[in-house]
């Protein structure tokens, strides 16, 4: 297990509250968080981060999880390459020259930049910084990605090839995601097990029952 919620509620005050909410995510697991607006996905999301404390209910990280989050804006550093803002999480770990840059290249490779290190921020189109956004997340292997919307600014095609590519690095690399989206189509494409949010409520959890390749054999 790397995160439970139980019985959790969150109230910004005596009319809107969030929850009662009830979620298990295990290690290794693609979740989707599906809803429309006001359904209490940004909620959900602080309180898996950690910005929000939970004013009733359970709410359990395994011991030393890590949680990095992903938003719709990449944030990048624009000074910096796409090769050093992947790094920068490595640097400030003080991890080797040669060992971060090294791993940032393998990361770039990963989603799909391999040859792009060198550019500056401002060089690259609005997936291309998505996915600098993307491998400067997965380089530091977090416990558990949260993904807030991070394809809704690109166009349909981006979207979709970006969509494609974060499930292949699921199945190659078991990374833990739980992608925020209102968009169901996207929300059952890609993931393993879709929760679909109505009214600040879990209206229904859908397991599609995919499973990342490396991950069938085991037991867990
Ligand atoms: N700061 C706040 N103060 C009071 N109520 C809030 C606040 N933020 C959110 N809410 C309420 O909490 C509920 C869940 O909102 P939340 O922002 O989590 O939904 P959402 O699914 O992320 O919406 P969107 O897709 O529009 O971002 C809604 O009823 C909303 O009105």
């Amino acid at each position: 297990m790397i995160v439970q919620l139980q019985e959790v509620e969150y109230s910004y005050n005596t009319q809107s509250t969030v929850g009662p909410l009830d979620l298990t995510v295990q290690k290794g697991d693609f979740l989707s968080v599906v809803g429309p607006s006001g359904s209490g996905k940004s909620t959900l999301l602080n309180l898996l981060s950690g910005n929000y404390k939970p004013t009733a209910g359970k709410l359990e990280f395994a011991p030393g999880t890590r949680i990095i989050m992903v938003q719709q804006d990449p944030g990048l550093f624009p000074w910096r390459t796409a090769l050093h803002n992947v790094t920068f999480g490595l640097e400030m770990q003080g991890a080797s020259r040669f060992d971060r840059e090294e791993r940032a290249r393998a990361a770039l490779e990963l989603v799909g930049l391999k040859g792009y290190e060198k550019r500056r921020i401002h060089e690259l189109s609005g997936g291309q910084k998505q996915r600098v956004a993307l491998a400067r997340a997965l380089i530091m292997k977090p416990d558990l990605l949260l993904l807030d919307e991070p394809f809704s600014a690109l166009d349909p095609h981006t979207r979709n090839s970006l969509g494609e590519e974060l499930k292949t690095i699921w199945q190659e690399t078991g990374q833990t995601i739980l992608l925020v989206t209102h968009d169901h189509i996207e929300a059952e494409l890609l993931a393993q097990k879709v929760v679909v949010l109505e009214d600040g409520k879990i209206k229904n959890v859908v397991d599609l029952e995919v499973k990342a390749p490396h991950l069938r054999t085991r037991k867990n």
